[in-house]
């Protein structure tokens, strides 16, 4: 039997991030009448997009009677400003799903004392086009069905990893929450190398652009390893091997290293 998504949810933040995973919520059919957002500072966007939708932006916390879900996605750094806000959303059976980068469930039990079912998500931002990849631990107090909720909400918009050390969120949130970022980065290294090699920069960009984006499929068709993915493009002696004789030695090093400052600047944010 596959989980019922919640009927009622609260988004706090409806940024980037919130607002991506709003748009994979919406595209999968949750209705917008049970979704209210919190912002005091909405993009325009969002709020053409509450209004065409129907959805409550900036209720007052006493109209909802019901918040089976609570999205936390403000900036870390607004944890402290936005919590008494927050506080006014939780109810007894409010299930609060955080995704601020660094800030552990102990850092959110602390502003949020109302909050007795919690779960530490980070998601990235292809939740959008519902390809998102979505690393999450769940606090002491969330019962099995507010798991299997929590589980049904993201994998809606993704693939979902559950892991039982909450510890292992920051480097998460190191690899596939700010990986989007690296892979864009990519994009636009490609694309400059492009040019650099004579072609011109708008057909650079196309190339470059669509050839993370084939990639990308495949990986996501295809049953073969990255590995073997390489391989299949690597001739013998030819141009590819070529190029990845310069790549490969410092690449993996360098992601090694991009990796390890994004853990530790999400070590940074909590407290
Ligand atoms: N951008 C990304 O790709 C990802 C972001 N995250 C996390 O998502 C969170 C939000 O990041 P972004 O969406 O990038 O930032 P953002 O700045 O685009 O969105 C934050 C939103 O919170 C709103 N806000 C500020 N104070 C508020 C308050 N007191 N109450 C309610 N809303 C308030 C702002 O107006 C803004 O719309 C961060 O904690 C970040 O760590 C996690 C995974 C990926
Ligand atoms: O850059 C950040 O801090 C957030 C968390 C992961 C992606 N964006």
């Amino acid at each position: 039997m596959t989980s019922p998504l919640p009927q009622t949810l609260v988004l706090i933040g409806a940024g980037k991030m919130g607002g991506a995973m709003l748009e994979g919520w919406l595209r999968i059919g949750m209705n917008p009448a049970g979704i209210s957002l919190i912002d005091p500072k909405p993009s325009d966007e969002m709020v053409a997009l509450a209004t065409e939708k129907g959805m409550a932006l900036n209720p007052d916390p006493a109209s909802l009677t019901s918040v089976e879900v609570l999205v936390l996605a403000t900036k870390p750094q607004m944890l402290d400003t936005a919590a008494p806000a927050v506080q006014a959303f939780i109810r007894p059976q409010t299930l609060l799903i955080s995704i601020l980068a660094g800030k552990t469930l102990s850092d959110l039990s602390a502003r949020l004392p109302n909050a007795t079912a919690m779960i530490r998500a980070m998601p990235n931002l292809p939740a959008s086009v519902q390809r998102g990849a979505t690393g999450a631990a769940a606090g002491q107090g969330v019962t099995g069905a507010q798991r299997a909720m929590a589980d049904a909400l993201l994998r809606s918009i993704g693939t979902v990893e559950w892991l039982d050390d909450e510890g292992l969120i920051d480097a998460v949130t190191a690899v596939s929450g700010s990986g989007p970022a690296y892979v864009f980065h990519l994009v636009e290294c490609l694309a400059a190398a492009g040019k650099q090699a004579g072609l011109p920069a708008d057909i650079a960009e196309r190339l470059a652009r669509a050839t993370i984006e084939g990639a990308g499929e495949l990986l996501h068709q295809s049953p073969l390893s990255p590995a073997t993915l390489r391989q299949n493009v690597t001739s013998p002696a030819g141009t590819t091997a070529a190029g990845l004789s310069v790549l490969m030695g410092p690449l993996e090093p360098l992601i090694v290293e991009t990796v390890a400052a994004a853990k530790r600047r999400a070590g940074e944010l909590s407290g």
